[in-house]
């Protein structure tokens, strides 16, 4: 059986983490073994990045240099082989947040990102061309308002959760322009949690990706 690459997406609050308890128990139900990630993280080493990334001040292309270098080891030590193991990888969050957060957020060249997103991702031997990629994105689309008072006094806010709203209107525009790729799936997170699972597992069984 051949790997999923599945990566959930959406501005801080909108509610994706909310949907992978019950994501990892849908797809092992169906047989498969699941292995359950994040970004920045998902190594030991990323994990270290995650805690400067999301609390030292930096400026955006070290933000990005951060993010791609914790993302590499993350792609070699984790994502590829449990791919060619066969099992569905959840990722929260990949290199979509990275031209969302670091490109529109914060307005860094989308070019470089480019740049290192090619270096990062790059097969090896005689798949050096082929750019590792998510096979399905969910995408959660929440208006930024709605995620600020979701968030508001359910945790303390990391680095990025303490910008405001202009911020994740940017990031939302950066979403929303990376969606038109046939990867994306637009999820509609202003439900009822119990409508936003539904939209979840809907697509899934569309695209094929559950019996
Ligand atoms: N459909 C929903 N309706 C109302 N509240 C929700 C819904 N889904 C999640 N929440 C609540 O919103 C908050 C943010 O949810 P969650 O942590 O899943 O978001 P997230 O997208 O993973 O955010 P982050 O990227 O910042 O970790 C939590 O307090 C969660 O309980
Ligand atoms: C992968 C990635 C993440 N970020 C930001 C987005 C979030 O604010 C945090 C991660 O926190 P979460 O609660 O785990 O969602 O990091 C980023 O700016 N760039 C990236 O590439």
């Amino acid at each position: 059986m051949s790997g999923l690459f599945l990566t959930l997406e959406g501005i801080d609050g909108a509610g994706k983490s909310s949907h992978i308890d019950a994501l990892e128990v849908l797809f092992k139900a169906s047989g498969r073994t699941v292995t359950r990630t994040r970004e920045p993280g998902g190594t030991p080493l990323a994990e270290t990045l995650r805690g400067l990334i999301l609390s030292q001040p930096m400026d955006a292309l070290t933000e990005s240099l951060l993010v791609f270098a914790a993302r590499r080891d993350h792609v070699v030590q984790v994502i590829v082989p449990a791919l060619a193991r066969g099992d569905v990888v959840l990722c929260d969050r990949f290199t979509d947040a990275t031209f969302a957060y670091q490109g529109a957020g914060r307005g860094f060249d989308a070019g470089v990102l480019s740049t290192l997103e090619r270096w990062v991702q790059a097969g090896q031997g005689a798949d050096a061309d082929a750019l590792l990629q998510p096979h399905i994105t969910l995408w959660f689309d929440l208006n930024p308002e709605v995620a600020a008072e979701r968030l508001a006094g359910a945790r303390l806010p990391d680095r990025f959760e303490a910008q405001p709203v202009e911020f994740f209107r940017r990031v939302a525009a950066g979403y929303a322009a990376r969606a038109a790729d046939p990867r994306f799936a637009r999820i509609d997170a202003d439900l009822p949690r119990d409508q936003v699972w539904h939209q979840v597992e809907a697509v899934l069984r569309q695209r094929g990706h559950l019996a």
